[in-house]
């Protein structure tokens, strides 16, 4: 068969039985492998679903430049289509993704500009913001949007669900994918539904997402976003693209675990897989173990090809500096708070205080940050060093109020969260925080987890 261009070739991939990694599960687990795309990612079919839908609907012109906020894969399928139709592409892409994936779009011919992953997805500075900016400066421009662009879903539907559908000759009895701008899982689950309405859906989620979380309980929880390490699934924001109607049940995976069963996808199964495999995998299989029946038949997507992720998840320094290598299983922020011993002190200033009062506190009790409050949520915070070179700056700001000096508030952190999670997140943050049943907000420093993996 000879193809016309290599946009010819997406789609189609095979399903593979798991061979190794189901071990005590009931029926059949088949993952379907997206690598097999030209751009080696199941994005590249939106990828190109959302041009022709732009070019069809007159938003993408001759000569134009598409620009588009992505995690990298997107990037990878936009740039392909770009290619065979003469558009330029300009990507926003956050700080946390790998290299090799800004590599990978320069070598395609893409402009890729790197933006700060810790902010809030309206600061301007977010990966965003920045696309949206630049879709308004620069003429003749379109941006595709992946997550509130119903084309995503739509290309999912016409092709991902046919093909399990086709392919498992409609035996498919559960369907698991990572969620992320929500379009494979919600366009191929509403497709497998229509043709079977018992079939479940498994949405895999990660920790700092707020998928989870808002499925079950309606509410879009700011305490639940935080920065994890996972590329390409979670979100902090609530895409267009993600119908919560035919997402059955969510599962949440940490970092580590989907790191760990990326690297065994690899060596048991010779599935050469990326992270959100690694995630969606692991999260199925958990949800399997307890669920899955004899002549049942799941299938899993593997969105992405293990290239990406060479100098993070395949290297075993990277995964040791992580304590991703480590067997023994870590405690929770849960497991700090409780050997603490119901001694519960939460040391805080409020907006109004004094600088100078504020600064006594912390002294009186030898601590170096603590939030800021204002009518009892948490607003801010301030750390020492930082209030020190502000003070040596400008010493009248001792009788100022903390609002003026304050900086951006400690993150919260899920209960559970491992003590893995929690050291990678103090990295890059101060102190974090965590909410208990009785919602009481608790403090965990660098000091307290280290304890902690020591004890
Ligand atoms: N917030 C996620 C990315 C969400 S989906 C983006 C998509 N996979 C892409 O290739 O652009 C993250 O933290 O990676």
């Amino acid at each position: 068969m000879i193809y016309n261009s290599i946009i010819e070739t997406i789609g189609n991939t095979p399903l593979v039985r798991l061979n190794k990694l189901n071990q005590g599960i009931k029926g059949d687990v088949l993952v379907k492998v997206e690598y097999f795309n030209p751009g080696n990612s199941m994005k590249d079919r939106m990828a190109i679903k959302m041009v022709e839908d732009a070019e069809k609907e007159g938003i993408l012109k001759p000569g134009g430049t598409i620009i588009e906020g992505t995690s990298g894969n997107t990037g990878m399928g936009l740039a392909l289509a770009a290619i065979a139709k003469g558009y330029k592409c300009i990507f926003t892409m956050a700080d946390k993704q790998s290299k090799e994936k800004i590599d990978i779009l320069k070598a395609v011919g893409a402009e890729v500009i790197v933006c700060p992953t810790n902010v809030s997805p309206d600061d301007p500075r977010s990966y965003y913001s920045v696309a949206r900016k630049l879709n308004k400066d620069i003429p003749n421009s379109f941006y595709p949007n992946q997550y509130d662009n119903l084309s995503n879903t739509k290309a999912h539907y016409e092709t991902t669900g046919p093909e399990i559908w086709k392919d498992t000759e409609g035996k498919i009895t559960h369907y698991a994918a990572g969620v992320g701008t929500g379009g494979s899982m919600c366009g191929t689950a509403k497709y497998l539904k229509e043709q079977n309405k018992e079939i479940v859906t498994v949405g895999i989620d990660t920790y700092g997402s707020v998928f989870k979380k808002y499925k079950e309980t309606g509410e879009f929880d700011e305490n639940e976003i935080y920065p994890y390490l996972t590329e390409g699934i979670g979100e902090d924001i609530l895409p267009k693209n993600v119908d919560f109607s035919v997402i059955d049940h969510f599962v949440k995976v940490t970092d580590k675990d989907a790191a760990v069963m990326t690297r065994r996808l690899s060596r048991e199964e010779g599935l050469f897989v990326g992270w959100s495999c690694g995630s969606a995998v692991h999260g199925a299989l958990e949800w399997a173990k307890k669920n899955l029946k004899e002549g049942d038949t799941m299938v899993i997507i593997l969105p992405d090809h293990g290239t990406r992720y060479l100098g993070k998840i395949y290297n075993d320094d990277w995964m040791r500096n992580h304590g991703f290598l480590e067997d023994k299983s870590y405690g929770t922020a849960r497991d700090i708070i409780t050997s603490r011993n119901g001694n519960y002190e939460l040391l805080v200033s409020q907006k109004n205080d004094k600088v100078k009062d504020a600064i006594g506190l912390m002294n009186g009790k030898s601590v170096s940050q603590i939030p800021v409050m204002d009518n009892g949520q948490v607003v801010g915070s301030i750390t020492d060093n930082k209030l020190l070179s502000k003070i040596i700056e400008n010493p009248a700001l001792k009788d100022a109020e903390v609002a003026e000096v304050m900086e951006d508030s400690m993150k919260f952190v899920a209960l559970d969260s491992t003590l893995d999670v929690l050291s990678s997140m103090v990295d890059k943050e101060k102190a974090v925080l965590v909410r208990d049943e009785n919602h009481r907000v608790h403090i965990i420093t660098k000091h307290d987890i280290l304890e902690a993996i020591t004890k």
